[in-house]
């Protein structure tokens, strides 16, 4: 247990899902398709979005190859978790965040064969596209697997 934490990261996972398919299915019901609601102003707003792609829109309703890749990502995280994360709370929470953006957005693609979108932030001066609680879980996920690669621990385990 200790060892590989199953039970806390599954709490964070489940969370993170929840959450994730929480918010889409208010934008998805309360929200017309492109409305837009401030929240901060022009610099977050949440406006209403569906994006057949990935990330940028990128092979825009490929449906089969994402749900290809999503199925092989999740296998990898599965063994790379077994193998790699053992003692190793940083790379156990990277591929949880990892694990449940994955998930989130396969959702939206079995059910919908689009994914739901609606965190629309303008960064600095470029309109960054919009996104939602599962890309935010597997940028935060990628990230922390890169820091704990290269800056803590080399994948080592912990002292
Ligand atoms: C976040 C991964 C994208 C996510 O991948 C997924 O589902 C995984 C599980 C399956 C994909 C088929 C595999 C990744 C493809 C590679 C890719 O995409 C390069 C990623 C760069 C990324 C660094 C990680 C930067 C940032 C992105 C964005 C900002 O995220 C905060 C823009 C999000 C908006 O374009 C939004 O419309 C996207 C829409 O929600 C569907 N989302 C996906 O396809």
């Amino acid at each position: 247990m200790k060892q590989y934490r199953i039970l806390p990261m599954a709490v964070i996972g489940i969370i993170v899902l929840a959450i994730d398919q929480l918010t889409k299915y208010l934008v998805a019901t309360r929200m017309e398709l492109g409305e837009s609601i401030p929240v901060l102003g022009e610099f977050f707003k949440i406006t209403s979005h569906r994006n057949s792609g990935a990330a940028w829109g990128m092979f825009e309703g490929r449906m089969l190859f994402f749900y290809i890749i999503t199925v092989l990502v999740l296998i990898l995280l599965i063994y790379f978790y077994k193998t790699e994360a053992k003692n190793n709370f940083l790379m156990q929470l990277g591929i949880t965040l990892l694990m449940a953006g994955a998930v989130g957005n396969f959702i939206d693609r079995l059910l919908f064969q689009e994914v739901v979108d609606f965190a629309d932030v303008l960064l600095i001066a470029y309109d960054f596209p919009i996104f939602n609680v599962a890309d935010s879980a597997l940028t935060i996920g990628v990230i922390i697997m890169l820091i704990e690669v290269f800056i803590t621990g080399r994948g080592k385990e912990e002292k």
